[in-house]
């Protein structure tokens, strides 16, 4: 059976949007709605310490509302440990995070963070999580994803997309995507689950579907912010087939 690949719709910036004036609107749960009935797959928020875009409220009621899978993406503290414990989500993604940063810069330092991350990873998937941890395209990192037993990585494309931002045809976009394709490999061949995401645009989703050891792109701020010439409907729908277009023409997906 062929496994087709995932779109995470991440809401974040639809809560930054309704934090910029407070109040309810635009209403994160209902985007996650509106995503759900486009074609995505789960709906991917970012509860931040600072709580910048996603809220508490959010969280409970995108658990109790929502009816695809939930990816918490957290930071690896207590207060955030407590909030997933009781709300149990589909999968939590375990993300670096410092206050000062404007996003998620750089990927989480799984090897060097063996000592801190080990309770996290275990409590979560002692909770039902299905725990995914959100680095570099590094086989460094990739094996201290295997070391801490979470079953998932997610690769930050940040680097590929803003090298293609600057020259989509630039030694540095090839080398970006090279280092994605090498580490899906790698993370196949260690028995993890491979997702990748930050920063994808119509543009730069076509290189990154085709790469066939990915199994989900979590994507949120482009869609959000092509919400406002085409809708955030259509813009979800392009996009998926962007990616069904672009895992057709390399030859399909791994079974499942
Ligand atoms: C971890 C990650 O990549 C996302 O959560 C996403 O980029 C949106 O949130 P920020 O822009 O606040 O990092
Ligand atoms: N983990 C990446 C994600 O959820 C979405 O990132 P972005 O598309 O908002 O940059």
């Amino acid at each position: 059976m062929k496994r087709h690949l995932r779109l995470g719709v991440n809401i974040d910036h639809v809560a930054t949007i309704r934090n910029a004036r407070g109040g309810m609107h635009p209403d994160p749960v209902r985007a996650a709605r509106m995503a759900a009935a486009a074609g995505a797959d789960g709906i991917t928020a970012h509860l931040r310490e600072d709580r910048r875009h996603i809220s508490d409220k959010d969280i409970e009621r995108l658990t109790e509302e929502l009816e695809i899978p939930l990816n918490l993406e957290m930071a690896a503290t207590e207060e955030m440990l407590d909030i997933a414990l009781r709300h149990r989500p589909h999968a939590a993604c375990l993300v670096p995070e410092r206050r000062q940063e404007r996003t998620t810069e750089g990927g989480l330092d799984a090897a060097g963070g063996q000592n801190h991350l080990k309770r996290y990873v275990t409590s979560l998937r002692e909770a039902g999580s299905r725990v995914s941890l959100f680095i570099e395209a590094d086989a460094v990192q990739l094996e201290a994803a295997v070391s801490l037993g979470a079953p998932v990585v997610e690769l930050h494309t940040g680097a590929y997309c803003d090298a293609f931002l600057e020259d989509p045809i630039g030694e540095r976009t090839k080398d970006c995507l090279k280092r994605l394709k090498d580490a899906a490999s790698r993370a196949e061949e260690l028995g993890l689950e491979c997702h990748a995401g930050h920063g994808l645009t119509f543009d730069t989703v076509v290189a990154v579907s085709a790469i066939p050891a990915i199994a989900e792109l979590n994507i949120g701020h482009f869609l959000v912010g092509e919400a406002i010439f085409g809708g955030f409907d259509s813009s979800i729908r392009r996009m998926r087939a962007l990616m069904d277009k672009a895992r057709a023409e390399a030859g399909g997906a791994r079974s499942a």
